[in-house]
């Protein structure tokens, strides 16, 4: 039985992690918010079947990508996967999948966010398909209540703790104001802040932003590119942006886990860290399923 392991490419491609750890940082330096989309792309792949790089893969003959879910909505940079993975093939052609390039870009990604160094596993393969169809069922909405949030969790094996955690990604980048304004308008939502919700008007200042428009905040305006546990203490002050975000605090089962974030940035690393492990190894495919794709936006065409 085939199973991930640690330094897959020991033989295969001994620079793989490399490569990847340099593109992760040259883009950082260009684009910072690249770090940023890697740590959703963890998620939004890992959650929906498998880290098998389902969703890099566009419309394309009779594919319909899982980019073009609105739960993807505001996802961005997938353009710059192309460029880890071109330094890829010029050194190794065909040998390092898509999917690792996912799960090593979050790892990565997130040390240039300032949050923990993670040691992972390689060997993932790539999808064959997408699964356009079954992420709106897969991947949790912004409003979904806590309760259906951590079954979802669970059934990836992520307990409580490790999906509190989880959403401490929210401690970086943006909400869109369309996920927002139900929270602002007709009336400011009792649960926020506010001073909180008057500063988030003047980012959002209409109850239908047009989806097209940039129109956003900052998930975390203290430390919106670090990830820290920042996010928790906005939490416990009612500077939650989503509605699943300020659940955490006023759900019990939640809440201590919580409190105890918010007052320790090392239980938040070490909790992020077991937890984003359990997610990156979801059901891989390994040994013969799936494929190395060589474009990770479409499938092999043999
Ligand atoms: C219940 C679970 C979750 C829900 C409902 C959720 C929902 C959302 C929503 C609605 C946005 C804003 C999109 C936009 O308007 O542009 C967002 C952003 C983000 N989410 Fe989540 N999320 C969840 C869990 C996670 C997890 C587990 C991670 C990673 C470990 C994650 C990472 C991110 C990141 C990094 C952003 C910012 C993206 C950017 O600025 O480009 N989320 N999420
Ligand atoms: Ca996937
Ligand atoms: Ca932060």
């Amino acid at each position: 039985k085939s199973e991930l392991q640690y330094n897959y490419y020991a033989e295969s491609c001994p620079n793989a992690e490399e490569i990847i750890k340099k593109g992760v940082i040259k883009l950082y330096n260009t684009h910072g918010n690249t770090a940023v989309s890697w740590v959703r792309n963890l998620f939004h792949d890992c959650v929906v079947k498998s880290c098998d790089a389902s969703l890099l893969l566009e419309t394309v003959n009779g594919i319909e990508s899982e980019q073009a879910s609105d739960r993807s909505f505001g996802m961005r940079n997938f353009k710059y996967v192309k460029t880890i993975k071109d330094a890829l093939e010029q050194e190794c052609p065909m040998t390092v999948s898509c999917a690792d390039v996912v799960a090593l870009s979050a790892r990565d990604g997130i040390v240039m966010l300032g949050g923990p160094r993670i040691e992972m596993k390689t060997g993932r393969r790539d999808s064959k398909e997408s699964y356009f169809a079954e992420v709106d069922s897969l991947i949790p909405n912004h409003n979904d209540s806590i309760s259906s949030v951590l079954s979802r969790f669970q059934s990836l094996g992520v307990d409580v703790e490790g999906t509190v955690a989880l959403l401490g990604a929210h401690s970086v980048g943006r909400v869109h104001c369309v996920n927002l304004v139900h929270r602002l308008y007709p009336t400011v939502d009792p649960t926020l802040d506010p001073h909180y919700a008057e500063y988030l008007k003047g980012r959002c200042p209409t109850p239908d932003p047009d989806p097209k428009a940039v129109l956003y905040a900052r998930n975390d305006r203290e430390t919106p590119m670090i990830l820290d546990n920042n996010y928790y203490k906005n939490v416990l002050n009612h500077k939650g942006l989503l509605i699943i975000d300020q659940q955490l605090a006023s759900d019990p089962t939640t809440l201590p886990y919580v409190e105890k974030m918010a007052a320790d940035n090392g239980y938040f690393q070490d909790q992020f860290s077991r937890a984003v492990l359990l997610l990156s190894e979801n059901s891989p495919l390994t040994g013969d399923q799936g494929e190395i794709r060589k474009d990770c936006r479409y499938v092999n065409s043999n």
